[in-house]
């Protein structure tokens, strides 16, 4: 049987004194404040067990993460309906790059980058009644944790420098593919992107895709088709231009922020998620991208 504790262990204490540990993002002021060092690792196995390493109860901006649970409500409100809005193939691009967005008539090539997330923010704000706090709510429920919430002032500090993503957000009104206000999706957008969250927090919430669409508590919150759709557009595009990257090295579903996290997951059998606010010129965390290569290299657990 695999000793899950002392690999995850071993990988965070081998990599925690890396000299290179990547670039903090400095777009969004507020998370240039992050110290590097921060490296936490936490895994929810199916069967109820659960291991840590270092700072996994710490709370950090989760940021791009957030574009998988906005989706999976966008899901489960309109089901197929969404493809029309929103393509599904692998970009190639980074994460906020726009001439795609133009060439190919306002249809952003997958939910993942932030002109189809942006799409995805403005289905919600369409579908909720207040939509930061029923998305909030739908959060809290999925990850059985109402301690919650969004950081505000991560939030307004992107709104002050989110330039890209009003340009994203104009491209998307000027094809018809935004129908609410333009300040009324980045407002709700800036707000999905500062949740806070903890490596633990993450992993929770996630297990919801990785049990065919119940969450922790057992509620079925999108149906088992649209959990494994969730899971292959983790796998094609949750890394951005380094999806392949991940899927060769890592070899599972998973998706990053630019604060660092990411998580990962094998259905039926766990969720894992890293935290080490270093990016790599791709953007996502040099270091846990490396932890998770380790962890399924040495557990031989992944989709392939
Ligand atoms: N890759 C990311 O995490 C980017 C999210 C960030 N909030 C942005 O819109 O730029």
């Amino acid at each position: 049987m695999l000793d899950f504790n002392t690999i995850i262990n071993n990988i965070h204490s081998d990599l925690k004194n890396e000299v290179v540990k990547g670039v903090v993002a400095s777009y969004i002021p507020e998370l240039s404040k992050q110290d590097v060092n921060h490296f936490g690792i936490f895994m929810q196995h199916m069967d109820g067990r659960t291991f840590m390493a270092g700072d996994a109860n710490v709370p950090f901006s989760i940021q791009s993460i957030s574009k998988v649970l906005t989706l999976s409500k966008a899901i489960a409100f309109e089901d197929n309906n969404l493809w029309t809005r929103v393509d599904v193939e692998p970009s190639g691009n980074p994460f906020n790059h726009l001439s795609l967005l133009e060439l190919e008539n306002g249809i952003p090539r997958n939910p993942l980058i932030n002109a189809g997330a942006i799409v995805v923010a403005d289905i919600l704000c369409t579908q909720f009644k207040n939509p930061k706090a029923d998305f909030l709510q739908y959060v809290r429920d999925i990850s059985n944790d109402q301690s919650i919430n969004y950081n505000y002032k991560v939030a307004a500090s992107e709104k002050l420098t989110g330039y890209n993503n009003y340009a994203a957000a104009n491209l998307l009104k000027s094809f018809g593919n935004l129908h609410n206000d333009v300040e009324v999706v980045l407002d709700f957008y800036f707000h999905q992107c500062a949740l806070e969250m903890t490596c633990a927090q993450v992993a929770k919430a996630f297990y919801v895709f990785a049990n065919s669409g119940k969450c922790v508590n057992n509620k079925q919150h999108v149906t088992v088709s649209q959990a494994k759709r969730i899971n292959a557009i983790m796998l094609t595009c949750g890394f951005y231009d380094e999806s392949g990257e991940f899927a060769f090295e890592v070899g599972l579903p998973g998706k990053s922020g630019v604060g660092g996290g990411i998580v990962a997951l094998l259905p039926n059998k766990f969720v894992i998620t890293t935290w080490s606010p270093g990016l790599n010129a791709k953007g996502n965390s040099l270091i846990g991208m490396q932890a998770l290569e380790q962890f399924t290299t040495q557990t031989n657990l992944s989709i392939f």
